[in-house]
């Protein structure tokens, strides 16, 4: 599967998905990195992987439409399948996202439906939750609001600030990502009635996302 993602910083995502996608037998493949905004850490990633990689900056257009055909004609020119949001802080309008119905997937840093939107761990934090963590869901016009492929769950500790948190959620979402990528890119993903199904889930139990936390 030829994958695009979509950036806007540092490209820790990026980089999961990029090393992944390099080991043998991986079913997907990523064919461009686009930025939009100049100097994300996450272009320097993909030079380092040998891919193709470019900055639209949104601030170059008169609006997110315009903004929005510039990135479809570079998408369409890489030969992208499926596009990746990890860490892309636009907000996609609704003619984009039917342009690529259910061909548009995110990483989210709250399981969701709690806490769509920004400032998530600190929220998290504030509403008391014991357990926190990420989610991939399908991209649709509603922010946060799209399918749900996978979650991955971290405890709340004790003396937890926002960054402690994030941090934690982070190394979730570096293995939950490359693993929702895999099973769409292996067809298992199907979506009936606006819910995902996984078909012959290798991996029921999620052990792949969820080690046993150490003793
Ligand atoms: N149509 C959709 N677009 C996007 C979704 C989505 O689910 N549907 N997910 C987001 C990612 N995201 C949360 O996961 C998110 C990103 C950005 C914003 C936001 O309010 N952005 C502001 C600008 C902020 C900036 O440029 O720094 C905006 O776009 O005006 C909310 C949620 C990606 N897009
Ligand atoms: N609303 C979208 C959002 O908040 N995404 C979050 O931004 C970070 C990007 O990190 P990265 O650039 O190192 O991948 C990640 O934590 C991702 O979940």
């Amino acid at each position: 599967m030829k994958v695009a993602v979509l950036i806007s910083g540092r490209g820790s995502n990026l980089r999961s998905l990029l090393e992944v996608a390099a080991q043998p037998g991986y079913p997907a493949e990523i064919v461009t990195v686009i930025a939009n905004r100049p100097g994300a850490g996450g272009l320097d990633h993909a030079a380092a992987f040998g891919v193709s990689h470019q900055t639209i900056d949104h601030k170059d257009f008169p609006d997110r439409t315009a903004f929005e055909t510039a990135l479809t004609a570079a998408l369409k020119a890489a030969g992208a399948e499926m596009i990746c949001l990890a860490g892309f802080m636009r907000v996609l309008s609704s003619g984009f996202v039917r342009q690529w119905q259910d061909r548009i997937i995110n990483i989210h840093p709250s399981l969701l439906p709690l806490f769509p939107g920004l400032d998530t761990h600190a929220r998290a934090l504030a509403a008391g939750v014991k357990l926190h963590g990420c989610s991939v869901h399908f991209v649709n016009e509603a922010v946060d609001g799209g399918a749900i492929i996978g979650q991955a769950a971290v405890p709340v500790l004790g003396g937890d600030d926002p960054d402690k948190l994030a941090a934690r959620v982070l190394k979730a979402e570096h293995r939950l990502y490359p693993y929702c990528l895999r099973l769409l890119a292996e067809g298992r993903i199907r979506l009936i009635a606006g819910r995902v199904a996984i078909e012959a889930d290798p991996d029921p139990g999620h052990s792949l996302l969820n080690p046993a936390p150490p003793a």
